[in-house]
C-alpha cells in the first residue's frame, strides 16, 4: 500500500480550498495534519462550519504550523500575498509546497525554484489544475505555430483578485516560446478608451471579463486570412481542479526541483 502523505492545506474556507480538504478527507493516501486559515485559531477543522469530520488544528500562523506539526505537502489556495510568504516558509521547514494559488511573478518563479533545489525539495505552482485547461494551453502552443494573431479572453468570477488570471499569463507564455513578438492590429491603432485592447505581452492582447455568475473559462482566438480558430475551455465547478492537486501533491514527493505548470508533469 502506497504511503500517506501529510498535506497542510492553507485556505481552508475559500473556494479552492474547502474542495481541497474534501480531496484530502476522501483520498486514503493523503492525511490533513493541519489546516492555516485567516481566522479559527486552535479550532479542529470539523468545529469550523461547512467543513468536514478532520480533527486537524487551525492556525492561523502559518510559521508556528509548520514548527508544531510534521508534514510533506502544503497545498496552498490562498492570495498572492500570503501564497509567496508560504510557499517561503514551506521550504524553509522542508515542506514540499504545491501552490494554486496566482499572481507569482516569472522573478518569484525563478527564486523559488533556486530555494528549492539548494534544499533539494519538490515544489509545484500550477496557475491551472483543470486537466483541460492545460491541454487548451498546450493546443493553443500548437495553434500559435501557425497563427501569428491571438487575443486571449478570460472570464473569471467577480470575487477573482488578480487580472490577467495565471492561466492566461501562462498561456501568453507558452505561445510566446513559439511565435515571433509582433504588434497585432493596424499599425497606426489608438486606444480611444484606455483598455479597451486589453493587456499586452509581446503584441499579444489579454481581455479579462469579470461577472458573478462565471467560474473560470478562458477562450484563445487565432485569426488569420479567411479564417479563426477558437480553443475554448470552460471550469463549471472547482471539483474539476482537484485531480490535478492530487496529481500535484503525489509527484512533488518525488521532484527535487520546482515545476512551473502542470502540463510538465502530465504524462
Ligand atoms: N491553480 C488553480 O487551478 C486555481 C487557482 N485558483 C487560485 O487560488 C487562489 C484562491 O482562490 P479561491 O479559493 O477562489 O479564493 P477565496 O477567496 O475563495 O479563498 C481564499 C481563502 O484564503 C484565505 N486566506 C487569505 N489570507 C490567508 C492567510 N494569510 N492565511 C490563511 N488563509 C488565508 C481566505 O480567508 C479565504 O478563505 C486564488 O489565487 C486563485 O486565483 C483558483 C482556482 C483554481
Ligand atoms: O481565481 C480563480 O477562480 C482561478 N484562478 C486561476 C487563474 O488565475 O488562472 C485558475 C482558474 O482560472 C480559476
Amino acid at each position: 500500500m502506497a504511503e500517506t502523505i501529510r498535506v497542510i492545506i492553507a485556505g481552508p474556507r475559500g473556494n479552492m480550498g474547502k474542495e481541497a480538504v474534501l480531496l484530502v478527507n476522501r483520498t486514503p493516501t493523503l492525511e490533513l495534519v493541519a489546516a492555516v486559515d485567516s481566522r479559527n485559531e486552535g479550532k479542529e477543522l470539523r468545529e469550523v462550519e461547512g467543513m468536514p469530520d478532520e480533527s486537524a488544528r487551525v492556525y492561523t500562523d502559518m510559521e508556528r504550523c509548520l514548527q508544531d506539526v510534521e508534514a510533506d505537502v502544503l497545498i496552498d489556495l490562498t492570495n498572492p500575498e500570503a501564497g509567496k510568504v508560504h510557499m517561503d516558509l514551506a521550504l524553509d521547514y522542508n515542506v514540499r509546497p504545491v501552490v494554486g494559488t496566482t499572481g507569482f511573478t516569472e522573478e518569484d518563479v525563478k527564486r523559488l525554484r533556486k530555494k528549492a533545489e539548494d534544499k533539494e525539495l519538490g515544489a509545484i505552482i500550477a496557475p491551472n489544475f483543470a486537466v483541460g485547461a492545460v491541454l487548451m494551453m498546450k493546443f493553443s502552443q500548437m495553434a500559435a505555430k501557425y497563427f501569428e494573431d491571438v487575443e486571449i479572453i478570460e472570464k473569471h468570477h467577480d470575487r477573482k483578485l488578480d487580472a490577467p488570471s495565471g492561466t492566461a499569463i501562462k498561456t501568453a507564455q507558452l505561445i510566446s516560446e513559439v511565435r515571433e513578438e509582433k504588434k497585432q492590429g493596424h499599425p497606426d491603432e489608438k486606444e480611444e478608451w484606455e483598455g479597451a485592447r486589453g493587456a499586452g505581452m509581446e503584441g499579444m492582447h489579454i481581455h479579462s471579463i469579470r461577472l458573478p455568475g462565471l467560474v473560470a473559462h478562458q477562450e484563445v482566438m487565432f485569426g488569420s486570412s479567411g479564417q479563426t480558430l477558437t480553443i475554448k475551455h470552460d471550469s463549471i465547478n472547482r471539483e474539476s481542479f482537484m485531480p490535478g492537486v492530487k496529481l500535484a501533491v503525489e509527484t512533488a514527493m518525488k521532484l527535487d526541483t520546482l515545476v512551473y505548470g502542470l502540463e510538465n508533469i502530465m504524462e
